[in-house]
């Protein structure tokens, strides 16, 4: 992992006479004539006094590695190449990938039509299966250019259901009775039987409580404990899916006794984490965080065993204690996710909305990309089209700029996983520019978010290169960043043109794919802005992308300058 990323930053072949010293010359292939120094000519540039940060700095390595000059997928491409850069997408998609989408024909076509992260959630499949969706989706990246980013969901250690002896569903009627037990059987289960994966589970319920299953998919009342046995009655029929989330109330309030002790990271999680971290996965997603020290925990545990590779650690916002402490968790990870389907077990529905514009206000503020999920297009597991209050609430998600919206049944085991995915692009697409057009985007007032100086003068440079953007009606601002981190402050702006961000490392790409707005792409590049714009200049004019006259604002962060200009 830490060799591959390594030669990333190894120059293209077609540069491998490059020194340090000669970056400033133009390289062979890049005698453009008239156009390239036109480049060279800013209309403006502005750079701040600050020096660069010397880690910023890019020394290419004489023994290159055979890496094409400029990583993009063919998809972007011919995206930009037919609608240009005003229409290409800003809101990101993810995708749960389960047995209806983990062949490698099926991860493709979900690349194709714009799957950005590829989610596999660790509560279901077995090591192999894990591994095997991990591995295609970097077959596919490498074989044909796509930044797929990988995210590992973890189990957590909430109550759940077992999984259901290998049945898919199980339906529950009006007025059965059904054992929900802690005790493990021999396959198969006994009729109307349930396991539960929570020891504690019979102690902590009495008689008279109500069992909800996945917030309320059925409801059970329990009528009798017999040791490791609880006999309940349906009460609200309802399909029972394997490993569903269990709740348990009583008087009208979720009961969490011995449970709220459960580690928030369970053994099982701590084995998928390593995992996670020797297949290189770019993101764990934490369900049920309660607090931000196991993200804290979490973090550097990731920095102590994945030497240098950097995993960003996403905490699901789904539970009533991770609400209490929503802004220090935020703080505490690289990104968040709305997860509205336990949150909607555990609090009541009506509250779920303003909820979800709270965290995606709050995340934009701390510049924290986020995820709204689940149920987004929950009929189209079934039907070939969304219903109308789904489209509704996805143009909702959509106009509150989050940065990614999320599959989950719709992609890992629903009927039409490329239909709901081609329904998620057509929505953000068609509101994007309703908003862009009437101007009707309310304009946040961004608070700084940066600690030192050098941070505070990007982060500046960042909201002046937006509203530039904004008022030239620039067609792309184009961001070369080694760390990603300029790029993502520009994506907090949510300018109105896309941003291309232009990165040595492959990792650092995928992981830019999640957030809002950013086109990135795996370029190595030297200090040197003015040849950097003409090689990326010249390599995207040869593929179409960017055409004479196209107005792009450029900007960088080894020189923390800003650059306006014309493609020659
Ligand atoms: N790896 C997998 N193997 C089998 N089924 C899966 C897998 N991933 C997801 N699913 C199915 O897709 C459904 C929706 O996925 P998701 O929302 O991630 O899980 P959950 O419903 O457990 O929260 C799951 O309930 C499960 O039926
Ligand atoms: C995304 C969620 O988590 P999971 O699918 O793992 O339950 C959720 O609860 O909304
Ligand atoms: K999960
Ligand atoms: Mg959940």
């Amino acid at each position: 992992m830490a060799a591959a990323a390594h030669s990333l930053l190894h120059p293209p072949a077609a540069h491998r006479s490059s020194t340090p010293s000669s970056l400033s010359a133009p390289a062979p292939s890049l005698r453009l004539g008239l156009g390239a120094r036109r480049a060279r000519q800013p209309l403006l540039r502005l750079r701040s006094a600050s020096p660069a940060a010397s880690d910023l700095t890019a020394f290419p390595n004489p023994n290159a590695s055979d890496a094409p000059p400029i990583d993009v997928d063919a998809a972007t491409a011919a995206e930009l190449r037919e609608n240009g850069f005003r229409s290409t997408r800003r809101t990101k998609l993810v995708c749960t990938v389960g047995p209806a989408t983990s062949a490698p024909e099926q991860l493709e076509a979900l690349a194709v039509g714009g799957m950005n992260v590829a989610r596999i959630n660790m509560c279901h499949g077995d090591r192999d299966w894990h591994r095997g969706v991990i591995r295609a989706v970097r077959r596919l990246n490498d074989e044909k250019g796509f930044a797929v980013a990988v995210m590992m969901d973890t189990e957590g250690s909430e109550i759940h259901m077992g999984d259901l002896g290998g049945a898919s569903s199980a339906k529950a009627e009006d007025g059965e009775v059904w054992t929900f037990s802690v005790r493990s059987f021999e396959l198969p289960l006994p009729e109307r039987t349930i396991n539960v994966n929570y020891d504690g589970f019979a102690e902590d319920v009495r008689v008279g409580d109500e069992l909800l299953v996945d917030g309320g998919m059925a409801r059970f009342e329990v009528i009798e404990k017999l040791g490791p046995d609880v006999k309940c009655r349906c009460t609200d029929p309802g399909l029972l899916l394997p490993r569903a989330n269990l709740t348990f109330w009583r008087d009208g309030s979720i009961v969490r006794e011995r449970n709220a002790m459960l580690p928030t990271i369970s053994s099982k999680d701590w084995l998928d984490i390593d995992f996670g971290i020797a297949e290189g996965v770019d993101f764990i997603a934490v369900s049920f965080v309660k607090s931000a020290e196991v993200i804290n925990h979490l973090k550097s545990y990731i920095a102590a065993k994945s030497c240098g590779s950097d995993i960003a650690v996403i905490a699901k916002i789904e539970s009533i204690d991770s609400l209490k402490n929503l802004e220090e968790i935020i703080r505490a990870s690289d990104g968040a996710m709305v997860a509205r389907g336990d949150m909607g077990a555990q609090i009541p529905l009506e509250q779920v909305p303003s909820i979800q514009q709270k965290i995606v206000q709050l995340c934009r503020q701390l510049n924290k990309p986020v995820i709204v999920a689940s149920q987004l297009l929950e009929s189209m597991i079934e039907y070939p089209t969304p219903t109308r209050a789904e489209v509704a609430d996805v143009s909702e998600a959509v106009r509150q700029r989050a940065d990614a919206l999320m599959l989950s049944g719709e992609s890992a085991m629903g009927r039409y996983p490329d239909k709901a995915l081609n329904v998620l692009r057509s929505v953000s697409l068609r509101i994007e520019k309703w908003w862009r057009e009437e101007k009707r985007h309310e304009a946040l007032e961004l608070q700084n978010v940066s600690s030192s100086f050098s941070d505070k003068i990007s982060e500046e440079i960042c909201n002046s290169a937006a509203k530039m953007a904004n008022g030239l009606g620039a067609d792309a601002v184009f961001v070369f960043t080694k760390t990603g981190h300029m790029a993502s402050l520009l994506s907090r702006c949510r300018p109105d043109c896309p941003v291309f961000a232009f990165t040595t490392s492959t990792s650092v790409r995928r992981r830019l794919n999640l957030q809002w707005g950013l086109i990135p792409f795996r370029l190595s590049f030297s200090d040197d802005m003015e040849s950097n714009l003409n090689r990326t200049f010249s390599l995207l004019k040869a593929r179409g992308m960017i055409q004479t006259g196209d107005l792009v604002i450029a900007l960088s962060d080894m020189l923390q300058s800003i650059q306006v200009m014309n493609v020659p």
